[in-house]
């Protein structure tokens, strides 16, 4: 039996780095399609996902079901509501992932530039491993600043920028959360990490960029027609990479 997939896509961020037209990043259209269904489309035709939640600030939620309806119907994804910080928002996502789900993969709501070889890759090495994150090497020198001045460099061998998706056995995200305390993880890799399990990292790719400001947007709006057609999930093959009004 085929391990079943479980996504949360947590897009219920305040986007307070984020300046485009004051609305929510996940919500501004990247050449012709939300950054969120972007984001979402690279799992929900997958044959191994078997539940999709978009989690959302209930501030958002009126005007997201509202403008987002018909992709939300086709695409049977499931709202759920958003906490004050990303943890408590996938832990809210994580109460809807039910018992026929084996495995479950975080990815930012913000990250829309995903292709499905990084997908694959991310999630056959959760699979072997029970716990595994998208990440790419450290290029360039790191140096730890003060008010504006180096303290230190910082080596940068064996150092990796984490990126989503991250993915996790249910049962050991579970773990993770239920002995969270009020810790604050700026990923869900830090909590599994925590429980001294260790979290493999396998390399995506400086494209799969977060948008947190409005350069990581200009930047996503110069790549998105530059990943490779490949790297939507067949079955969204036919659509043209025009707005389908779907998507
Ligand atoms: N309480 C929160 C905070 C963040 N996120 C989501 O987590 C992802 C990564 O967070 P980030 O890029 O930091 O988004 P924001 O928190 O909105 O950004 P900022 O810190 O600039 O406000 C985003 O898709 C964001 O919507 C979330 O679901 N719930
Ligand atoms: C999860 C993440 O994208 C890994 O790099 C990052 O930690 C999210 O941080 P944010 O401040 O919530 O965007």
């Amino acid at each position: 039996m085929s391990s079943k997939f479980g996504v949360i896509l947590p897009a219920a961020g305040k986007s307070s780095r984020f300046s485009k037209n004051q609305r929510k990043k996940p919500f501004v259209d990247l050449k012709g399609r939300a950054i969120w269904l972007r984001a979402v489309e690279h799992f929900v035709n997958r044959n191994d996902v078997a539940k999709t939640v978009v989690v959302i600030s209930p501030e958002d939620r009126e005007y997201f079901t509202t403008k987002f309806q018909p992709n939300l119907a086709f695409m049977d994804i499931e709202v759920v509501d958003g906490g004050a910080e990303r943890a408590d928002s996938v832990l809210n996502g994580l109460a809807h992932m039910g018992d026929d789900i084996d495995f479950v993969a975080v990815h930012d709501a913000a990250r829309p530039l995903l292709t499905k070889k990084w997908v694959d890759r991310v999630f056959a090495a959760a699979a072997e491993n029970d716990a595994a994150i998208l990440g790419i090497p450290v290029t360039s020198t790191m140096k730890r600043v003060n008010n504006g001045r180096i303290e230190e460099t910082v080596p940068r061998d064996q150092m990796w920028l984490a990126q989503t998706p991250q993915v996790f056995r249910k049962d050991l995200l579970q773990k993770a959360y239920d002995q969270r305390g009020d810790f604050q993880p700026t990923d869900e890799a830090q909590l599994v990490e925590r429980l001294g399990v260790p979290v493999h990292i396998v390399e995506g790719s400086a494209m799969n960029l977060k948008v947190t400001t409005a350069d990581d947007f200009s930047m996503a709006e110069a790549l998105v027609d530059h990943l490779p057609k490949e790297s939507l999930p067949k079955t969204l093959h036919p659509f043209s990479d025009e707005p389908s009004g779907l998507f």
